[in-house]
């Protein structure tokens, strides 16, 4: 005789008693995470209303999340490059870079949106466009990546020109870095430690050699030579976020205007040599063995 198969699985799991279920004088989840809030945030505009419009608010909302989370995290690396406090510094930047993997990974759930479905509701979108949001356009900054004629965008949201017109004006996270480094001793140029940090960074060739040394030295610290590839891993990162929004908006829109009024694929294609930190990349064409 065959034996009867044993399934230990169950289909219900028992609630324990101790389990709370009275929140009447004590914190929910909903309340703590003020959910009522969150989740009558989503008003798609598209009459009657498409299926799809809410996948389109929840992915960009999702990556305003992500984008607050990053720049909380950078903002506090920062400052504690300025406090030369590297390890804190370089576990702040490993969050970024793992936000900055899963925002990148999310293209695919956008990627299900066919070209039809979105061309049926784009037009309620009017003028409104990602090249308007104030987290990537601080984050870009933050980045290196300034450019005063963004703020004019904002000019109607004064919250957000002011936090842009604030990080355009400070320096940047790799300022802060290479004020660290000019603190352990190496020879940065004092007119680089002085820059108007307003303006973009522009690349720099007398780094260069100072990079080779920490690449090349086995007497580098190690934090300083992990903090060197984790710039790298950001800039990376970054690039690949870039070109999946690319590749995402060309399988949706084609060579459309953009709803922000660029030319579409081909300003965002431009974006893709722009670089935050030319020095770090440059290095590598000199480093030997
Ligand atoms: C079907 C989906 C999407 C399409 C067709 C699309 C299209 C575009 C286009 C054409 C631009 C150029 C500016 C313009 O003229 O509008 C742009 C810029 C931008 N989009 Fe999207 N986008 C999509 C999804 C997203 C998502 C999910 C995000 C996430 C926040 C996003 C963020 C941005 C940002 C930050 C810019 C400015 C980029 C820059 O300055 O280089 N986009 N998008
Ligand atoms: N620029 C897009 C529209 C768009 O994607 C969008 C519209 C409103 C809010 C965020 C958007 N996302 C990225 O640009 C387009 O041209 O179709």
């Amino acid at each position: 005789m065959e034996k009867p198969t044993v399934h230990s699985a169950q289909s219900v799991r028992d609630i324990e008693d101790t389990v709370r279920t009275d929140f009447r004088h004590a914190m929910s989840y909903g309340g703590y995470l003020d959910l009522d809030h969150l989740l009558s945030s989503q008003h798609p505009l598209s009459e009657p209303e498409h299926h799809d419009e809410l996948l389109f608010i929840i992915q960009h909302q999702t990556s305003e999340l992500w984008l607050k989370l990053v720049l909380h995290e950078l903002l506090e690396a920062r400052r504690l490059f300025d406090a030369d406090n590297l390890g804190k510094a370089l576990k702040c930047i490993a969050r970024v870079k793992a936000i900055q993997r899963t925002m990148t990974e999310q293209w695919s759930v956008l990627g299900t949106l066919t070209p039809r479905e979105y061309a049926q509701f784009r037009g309620f979108l009017g003028s409104s466009s990602g090249f308007q949001s104030y987290q990537y356009r601080g984050v870009e900054f933050l980045l290196g990546n300034k450019n005063r004629g963004m703020l004019r965008v904002f000019e109607s949201e004064p919250e957000a020109h002011a936090l842009l017109g604030k990080l355009l004006e400070e320096p940047t996270l790799y300022d802060a870095f290479l004020r660290v480094l000019a603190r352990a001793g190496y020879d940065i140029p004092s007119d680089i430690l002085d820059r108007d940090t307003s303006e973009p960074w522009t690349f720099r060739k007398d780094l260069v050699p100072i990079f080779q040394k920490i690449y090349e030295s086995d007497d580098t610290p190690w934090g300083l030579y992990e903090a060197c590839e984790d710039l790298v891993d950001i800039e990376d990162n970054f690039q690949a976020w870039r070109f999946r929004h690319l590749r995402t908006v060309q399988r949706t829109i084609g060579f459309k205007v953009g709803t922000g009024g660029s030319s579409g694929v081909d300003f965002l294609k431009r974006a893709l040599d722009l670089t935050f930190f030319p020095e770090l990349y440059a290095v590598r064409t000199e480093i030997g063995n």
